[in-house]
């Protein structure tokens, strides 16, 4: 554990530094790490945690899903199970079935969960929500969480460029007595960058306001309602583009997330710093009270509710493609098609 000034705030966190992944293999040597779930998240962590020489074996049902785990090695019978089967050989079951999928399997995993076994989740959903989800574990199995921050996509890029993705990480119960250090010798296991001590409770409210908020949902609704502005006043999907979308994510996006904000904007014109310096607080005001009913909407547990409803319906998964496909044909994401066609490196 390391002691971190954040901003003036100390916190412990945990690197590889503090505990090295020959120590996570130590903890973790007697485990049979069974893989539940082969979607986003269930690729990258299986993959970095067999590469990184743990004991992993994956559950998936079958389906196009299966047919992956065959692409990237797993063996049927030996490392590729039924979901009811991986359970059955796992000693930490890990939940990365979709946050609903989780509730519909949970009467076929629970038999499974016996005296010593550990439950693993990456996502402070499934407890935090129990009233909601009916997911109660037995008391006398461990139940851990490591929840990447990040798409199981990167999780996995990442590691395969030797960087690593930051997690949280938090203990709900420790029926063994060993739940920190086993939940803390997973995260090293995955490839996490550095881990933060989190709950249960202040993961799964912080996790579901960050992506409706400023990671995926406030983003886009930022980006589109400049594009129109400008395309309303008669300037060019080109122009509307670059200057919305392509500019952040190619030049300064970069240079804020390399060295902070301070350092974007100081690599801008002072033109550009006047005007952004007095625009940014009229953003945060108007923005604060749509973020703070965000905010009560996840706490309450509203938006766990419609997530449950919505994804829980057997044709969940054509309803949010055919959603995506309407964003990615709007005029704004296709002109984006071309403007990335256009980067010297792809053309
Ligand atoms: N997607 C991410 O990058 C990400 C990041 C951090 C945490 N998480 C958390 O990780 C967990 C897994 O998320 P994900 O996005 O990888 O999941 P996902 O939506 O990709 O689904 C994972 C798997 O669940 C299976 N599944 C869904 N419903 C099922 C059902 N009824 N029966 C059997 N299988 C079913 C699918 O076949 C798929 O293999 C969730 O708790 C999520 O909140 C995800
Ligand atoms: C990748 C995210 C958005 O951070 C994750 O929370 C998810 O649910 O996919
Ligand atoms: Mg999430
Ligand atoms: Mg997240």
């Amino acid at each position: 554990m390391a002691e971190m000034n954040f901003g003036g705030v100390m916190e412990t966190v945990v690197t590889s530094h503090e505990f090295s992944l020959e120590k996570a293999r130590e903890v973790l040597k007697n485990e049979t790490i069974a893989v539940i779930g082969y979607g986003i998240q269930g690729p990258g962590q299986a993959c970095n945690l067999r590469d990184n020489g743990f004991n992993v074996i994956v559950g998936q049902r079958q389906g196009k899903t299966y047919e992956k785990c065959l692409k990237d090695g797993w063996v049927p019978g030996k490392t590729l199970f039924s979901i009811e089967e991986a359970a059955e050989k796992g000693t930490i079951i890990c939940m990365l079935l979709s946050d609903a999928g989780q509730i519909a399997c949970w009467p076929k995993i629970k038999p499974y969960l016996t005296p010593g076994k550990t439950l693993y989740y990456s996502h402070g959903f499934a407890i935090n929500w129990s009233d909601r989800t009916g997911v109660v574990p037995p008391k006398d199995i461990d139940v851990i969480m490591v929840a990447p921050k990040g798409s199981g996509t990167s999780l996995r890029t990442m590691f395969c460029e030797g960087r690593g993705l930051n997690c949280s990480y938090a203990v709900y119960q420790d029926a063994s007595g060993k739940a920190e250090e086993k939940t803390i010798a997973f995260g090293i296991g995955i490839g996490a960058g550095y881990l933060f001590k989190t709950t249960f409770q202040r993961e799964a409210t912080s996790d579901l306001t960050g992506e409706r908020g400023s990671l995926m949902g406030a983003i886009e609704g930022l980006l589109e309602a400049q594009y129109d502005v400008l395309r309303e006043n008669g300037h060019s999907p080109s122009e509307a583009f670059n200057e919305t979308v392509e500019e952040l994510t190619q030049s300064l996006g970069p240079l804020f997330g390399a060295k902070g904000m301070d350092w974007m904007y100081a690599n801008c014109s002072t033109t550009a710093q006047r005007g952004a310096l007095d625009w940014a607080p009229r953003f945060r005001e108007a923005i604060k009270p749509v973020m703070e009913w965000l905010y009560y909407s996840v706490k309450t547990g509203n938006e766990a509710q419609i997530s449950i409803d919505k994804n829980s319906q057997a044709d969940y998964r054509e309803k949010l493609n055919a959603e995506l496909e309407a964003m990615r044909n709007k005029e704004m994401w296709q002109a984006g098609v071309t403007v990335r066609k256009l980067r010297p490196e792809n053309n």
